[in-house]
């Protein structure tokens, strides 16, 4: 923690030191703003005390404001705290203007100096608390990006925030969540950051296994352990040695094979048919489902045993009309990827296509968006993709959609959001959850005060 002070008075520094020191605080003097630039350039400060009055112009403070403003360029972080001569305050409002964050009037009162030095202090350490946080957001946003994660609503940054906190544990996890909002991707997301990143990352859809070959799949077989097995096979689960075993679409496993899985998950160890040699399964395992299990459960067609060895975790996947806030983003995305691959002369929406684009429920998802973007860039005569290019069926999402007709992109988030909150009975709890958003964000959105 350093203060700068810059002041030609070597009494007033040398009490301004004296001061600070017996608080603990250390300082820094430049007699001329000249060397007050310098010192900013070469090293941080926590404050700045600023003098505006120099020898050779003792009233106008025009080089004392000339050296706030030239401090608020090269660290605009800085707190910069105006000082001035009894009977200047329009020179300290003035200075206020270029950038200080207060001022104090010579002579000082100690009690108020250190008041406002302590102030500035802390906003500056809850600043830079905010700074960070934000650069660390903008590197999940990033990261997110490299595995083709693309997102911007809270909704989703809380659950990269928890899977990538998930990841670097060994620990089951299990996605829920409608078909197409991405949760093989969150698969991926989550082996990329887990210790296993290295090691393969084996994906089976469980659906599409047939109960005949299920145990030759998944375990291996040794040649001969049944007629066509002419030689031996590695399954999926060695395969995924070292890494990430994803079981797709689990709620379709037949009762029989549940019981298979189930002694994997709980003993670790299988053996290939045909084979009495049990082998270790060194995996991490990562189900997902867009099934109810509970409802499975309750009609005995899925094993709670086998939930509960499955979700040590359970991440769910918002559906798409449950975080608009995606949509232009991923619409744009597609777009970009469209485009290169098919040569297209579409770069942009009109803006009657992205409002379509918002209205739409999105049943399909992530990637039914995916196809109808791809498809509008193919349509598309122009530049601008046109609403007709998307040819978006039934499922708008209000059944109302002349009542956007002619809206611009943020009239249609308002609009959007009050028929949510109508629809949610006015509970803003509701609506903002429905919405992927945060209440408070909710009555930001609404330009309205959240009432407390
Ligand atoms: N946030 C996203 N950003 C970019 N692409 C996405 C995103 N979410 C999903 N996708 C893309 O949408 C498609 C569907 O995603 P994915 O296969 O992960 O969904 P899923 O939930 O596993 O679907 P299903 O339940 O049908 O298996 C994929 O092509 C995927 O790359």
């Amino acid at each position: 923690m350093t203060i700068l002070i810059v002041d030609d008075d070597s009494s007033i520094v040398g009490a301004l030191r004296l001061l600070l020191t017996s608080e603990g605080l250390a300082s820094h003097a430049c007699a001329s703003p000249r060397e007050a630039i310098e010192a900013v350039g070469r090293e941080s400060f926590d404050v700045a005390l600023v003098d505006l009055n120099y020898l050779d112009d003792t009233t106008s403070g025009k080089e004392g404001l000339a050296l706030v403003r030239e401090l608020k360029a090269i660290a605009p972080h800085l707190p910069v705290i105006a000082m001035t001569g009894w009977g200047t305050i329009g020179v300290a409002v003035e200075a206020m203007r270029e950038g200080a964050v207060d001022f104090l009037e010579k002579p000082w009162d100690n009690h108020r100096l250190l008041n406002v030095i302590r102030t500035q202090m802390r906003l500056q350490a809850t600043d830079r608390r905010a700074r960070r946080l934000e650069a660390e957001n903008e590197a999940l946003r990033e990261e997110g990006g490299q595995a083709g994660i693309v997102w911007r609503s809270p909704a989703m940054g809380q659950l990269l925030d928890i899977a990538t906190r998930v990841a670097r544990s060994d620990m089951p996890v299990l996605i829920t969540g409608e078909n197409g909002t991405g949760k093989s991707l969150l698969a991926h997301f989550i082996h990329e950051r887990s210790s296993r990143a290295e090691g393969p990352f084996v994906a089976v859809n469980m659906g599409a296994l047939a109960e005949t070959t299920f145990e030759s799949e998944m375990f291996g077989h040794t040649k001969g352990a049944y007629t066509d097995a002419k030689a031996d096979r590695v399954g999926r689960v060695e395969l995924a040695e070292g890494g990430t075993l994803f079981l797709d679409e689990i709620a379709n496993l037949a009762m029989p094979q549940q019981a298979k899985i189930l002694r994997l998950l709980e003993e670790r160890v299988y053996e290939r048919l045909g084979s009495s040699n049990a082998r270790h399964a060194d995996v991490r395992f990562i189900s997902a489902t867009n099934a109810d299990l509970d409802a499975l459960i309750a009609e005995r067609s899925f094993r709670q045993d086998l939930l509960y060895r499955l979700n040590g975790v359970t991440l769910h996947m918002p559906a798409l009309r449950e975080r608009r806030e995606d949509i232009p983003l991923l619409a744009d995305a597609f777009l970009k990827r469209a485009r290169t691959r098919y040569a297209s002369p579409a770069t942009r929406f009109s803006a009657a296509a992205e409002r379509a684009l918002l209205a739409y429920a999105w049943p399909g998802n992530i990637r039914e968006m995916q196809h109808v973007i791809e498809r509008s860039v193919l349509l598309a005569q122009g530049e601008a993709i046109g609403d007709g290019d998307l040819q978006l069926g039934g499922s708008l999402s209000s059944g109302a959609h002349d009542d956007i007709d002619g809206l611009t992109l943020e009239e249609v988030e308002d609009w959007f959001i009050r028929r949510t909150l109508a629809q949610h009975s006015g509970n803003a709890n509701l609506a903002a959850k429905a919405l992927g958003i945060s209440r408070s964000a909710l009555y930001r959105r609404l330009g309205r005060q959240e009432p407390t």
